[in-house]
Formats: C-alpha cells, structure tokens, sequence
C-alpha cells in the first residue's frame, strides 16, 4: 500500500492549492470513528425503539412517563460500568440524563385516554 505521509504539499514557490495530505494515521483513526459513530446511531435507534414501545405500554396502563427510582439504578450501573472502561462517569451520567430526557419527552406526548 502506497505511504500517505509521502504525499507532501510543495515547500516554498507558490502556495500549495491542494489541502495538506492527511497522516495515514490521522486517516485511519478518523475512519474508525466514523464506524463508531456509524454503530452509536444505529444503537441509540434500537434504544429510542424500546423506549417508544415503553411509553405506549406506560400509555395503555396509565403509568407515568418518568421513573427516577429506575434511571437512579440505571445511573450506577453506568457510572460502575464507565470507571472500569476508563470513561468518565460523570460524562456517562450526563449522557444517560440527556437520553433519558428525550425519551421523557416522547412519553409525556402520547395521547392518553
Ligand atoms: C424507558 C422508561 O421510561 C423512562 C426512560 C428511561 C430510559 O430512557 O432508560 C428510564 C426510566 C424512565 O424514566 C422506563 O421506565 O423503562
């Protein structure tokens, strides 16, 4: 395979009108993000289907959107889960809150007789 980094812009003379050439490195962990960006969206689109299924059922038997006393288990188990894969809990929290608040909102729009 052909060494990326080798593909220089022109030093000196006119100014280079190609974009800089990307590190093969750089390159390749940008393509690994992409992938994993690629397989958050499609994870969170499975969670948000869960959830909608959740907010018809809660719906059906007039259960309320929210149920803090399971996000509190959820919460620990996700802060317990990111400090040993040496992700902030804290970060992981705010994150779990941020989806649990637009999946509250999905509930609290369900027509309810
Ligand atoms: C999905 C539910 O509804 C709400 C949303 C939650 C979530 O997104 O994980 C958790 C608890 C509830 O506040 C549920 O009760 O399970």
């Amino acid at each position: 395979m052909a060494d990326r980094t080798t593909e220089q812009p022109e030093r000196g003379g006119d100014a280079p009108t190609d974009a800089p050439a990307v590190p093969a490195e750089l390159q390749d962990l940008r393509d690994s993000i992409d992938n994993i960006d690629a397989a958050l969206v499609h994870l969170l689109a499975e969670r948000f289907k869960c959830t909608k299924r959740v907010g018809v059922l809660k719906a059906a038997y007039d259960l309320p959107p929210a149920d803090p006393a399971r996000e509190a288990v959820q919460i620990q188990r996700l802060r317990s889960l990111a400090a040993g894969a040496k992700l902030d809990p804290d970060f992981a929290e705010k994150f779990l809150n941020f989806l649990i608040a637009e999946v509250i909102h999905h509930h609290t729009s369900i027509p309810r007789s």
